[in-house]
């Protein structure tokens, strides 16, 4: 079927063997389509591969059998007869122009499709999960599985003091940040050499994902490490690595990404923020927003136009910007440079802010990689691993969004019964496991071809695509069997539906990243 689809749209969007821009978008539902049918396939391949591996080990139970029986129907079922890209936009067979002979592919799955996620088996996973049993991640690694307790401990102690921060819109404690970074969460990838621990990316996703099941605040703080040590890491030069990673790493210095202008967020190769050199200096002007973390922080990877002729990502270069940290008193106290908060609605303990620069100046030597024009190459070379941290990051809000309707389901009594014992919400949990499972073995997947040196592009922008929108919809469900109590802010399930909402628009918004997958696949990369 995806065969199919796809030999359709590279007839309508491709000429001479390249994607033809203004054909893209003008088959952007169709494409984008693609690229969502392409996922679910690719997250029903690795639950195989999850299935095969468990199975080896005789460790494929009753949990684990029901969540790989209903996650196959369920998505076949909407491979055959539509998927939601989000709500209200479905793509059916008939947008990609599949015919009957075509769907004829899924006939042997038809038992499959018809009962695979049916009413008895959601009710019997619930019972089990409410057991506390989730299934089986199949880390298969002594050292993750120790970092997956140790930081598990750490977040479910920090889980109620977490919802008051967001309560009060409170930074994260300064000592939660230090206890963070003695656990190595700044260096985790960081090579040992620089004074990292030298992990890969399924270790970032293991700490990242229980971090983030506590609360996203937590799961967060580690991604503009990330971020900026990819960046140096990637593309900086000798002299920068040695200056900058080893202070990333122990979280001595703690840094945040200036990219985002008001009138430029998913076009970022157009961004006007100015650089011009003066001797050994480059003088810094223009807009920024939406910069998390902006205050207090010691420096900024900032991407700003440094080719004052271009117009496109040509003319771009990173800046490893450094900046006196900000108080709550004086949260800006660079020359040149102002800032303002943005109040959000979730996703709160770094918070945002807008930032003004007017001859902001950052020294010539941290231009990185010593060479302008850069930028956006540089950049983009980071977005499989910010990507792959942003799915694991959602993986963990889906995890906490679904335990905190779990747990509701088992207390709350009406009509004289447990709400679980109800088959909608039951069935509601049992979904909301077996989706979570998707996005988890989809986003170690992921994190696995990175970690092999694989290019991951379309796997991260998979990874990144369903996990943001399974942990929405957990959010969404587990605020709906909360019932009016989760609409009360004293609910954490509704913290988490405000968190959960960020993960479809930043690190690539949900159509950005089905125009990336679909545009990789379509020019023939899988
Ligand atoms: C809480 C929060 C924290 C953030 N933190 C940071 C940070 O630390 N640093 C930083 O630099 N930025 C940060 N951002 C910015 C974030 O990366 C941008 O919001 C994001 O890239 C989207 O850009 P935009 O908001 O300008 O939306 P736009 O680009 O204007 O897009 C608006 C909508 O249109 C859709 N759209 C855009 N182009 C297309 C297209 N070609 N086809 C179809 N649909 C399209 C988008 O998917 C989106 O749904 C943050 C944002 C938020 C809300």
């Amino acid at each position: 079927m995806l065969d199919a689809a796809r030999s359709r749209l590279v007839t309508d969007v491709t000429s001479g063997g390249k994607i033809d821009a203004r054909a893209f978008d003008a088959a952007q539902f169709a494409a984008h389509g693609f690229a969502w049918m392409a996922t679910y396939v690719e997250a029903l391949r690795q639950m195989l591969d999850w299935a095969e591996r468990l199975q080896a080990s005789d460790r494929l139970r009753e949990t684990e059998q029901l969540i790989l029986q209903i996650g196959f129907g369920e998505y076949l079922a909407q491979l055959r007869g539509g998927l939601a890209m989000s709500q209200g936009e479905i793509v059916r067979p008939s947008d990609l122009g599949l015919t009957a002979h075509e769907l004829a592919h899924l006939d042997p799955a038809r038992n499959l499709i018809e009962q695979g996620n049916s009413s008895i088996a959601r009710s019997r996973l619930a019972e089990l999960i409410a057991e506390g049993n989730f299934g089986e991640a199949a880390l298969d690694d002594d050292t993750l599985l120790m970092v997956q307790e140790q930081f598990r401990r750490f977040a479910e102690d920090h889980r109620e003091a977490a919802h008051q921060w967001h309560l009060k819109d409170d930074l994260i404690p300064l000592t939660v940040v230090q206890q963070l970074a003695e656990m190595g969460v700044f260096g985790l990838t960081v090579p040992e050499e620089f004074g990292g621990a030298g992990l890969g990316k399924l270790a970032m996703c293991v700490v990242t994902e229980e971090l983030s099941r506590g609360y996203i605040g937590l799961g967060s703080l580690g991604t503009r490490s990330e971020i900026a040590a990819e960046l140096i890491r990637l593309g900086g030069t000798e002299a920068q690595k040695r200056k900058w990673l080893p202070k990333l790493a122990s979280g001595e210095i703690l840094p945040t990404a200036v990219f985002t202008e008001p009138n430029t967020g998913s076009d970022l190769g157009s961004l006007r923020t100015r650089a011009v050199k003066d001797g050994d200096i480059y003088r810094i002007t223009g807009n920024k927003t939406w910069i998390t973390h902006a205050a207090r922080t010691d420096v900024m990877t900032l991407l700003a136009r440094t080719d004052p002729e271009s117009k496109d990502y040509r003319g771009l270069s990173m800046f490893i910007a450094e900046k006196p940290r900000g108080t709550p008193e004086n949260p800006f106290p660079a020359k040149g440079m102002t800032g303002g908060e943005i109040p959000v609605l979730g996703y709160r303990g770094m918070k945002e802010y807008e930032l003004g620069f007017d001859d902001f100046e950052v020294k010539a030597e941290n231009l990185l990689g010593g060479a302008e024009g850069e930028g956006f190459k540089q950049l983009m070379a980071t977005f499989e691993s910010a990507r792959i941290q942003t799915a694991a990051r959602a993986v963990g809000v889906a995890q906490c969004a679904m335990e905190l309707g779990l747990k509701y389901a088992c207390e709350r009594i009406q009509f004289g019964k447990p709400l679980i014992s109800f088959p909608r919400i039951a069935g509601k949990l049992a979904w909301m496991a077996v989706e979570t499972m998707m996005a988890r073995q989809l986003t170690y997947f992921a994190a696995r071809e990175k970690d092999s040196d694989r290019r991951c592009d379309i796997p991260a922008g998979m990874a990144k695509l369903l996990a943001a929108r399974v942990a929405w919809s957990n959010a969404d469900n587990g605020l709906q069997i909360h019932g009016g109590n989760g609409y009360a802010q004293e609910y954490p399930i509704s913290r988490v539906l405000c968190d959960a909402r960020i993960l479809n628009i930043f690190e690539g918004a949900a159509e950005i990243q089905a125009q990336v997958v679909a545009r990789g696949l379509l020019s023939g990369r899988n």
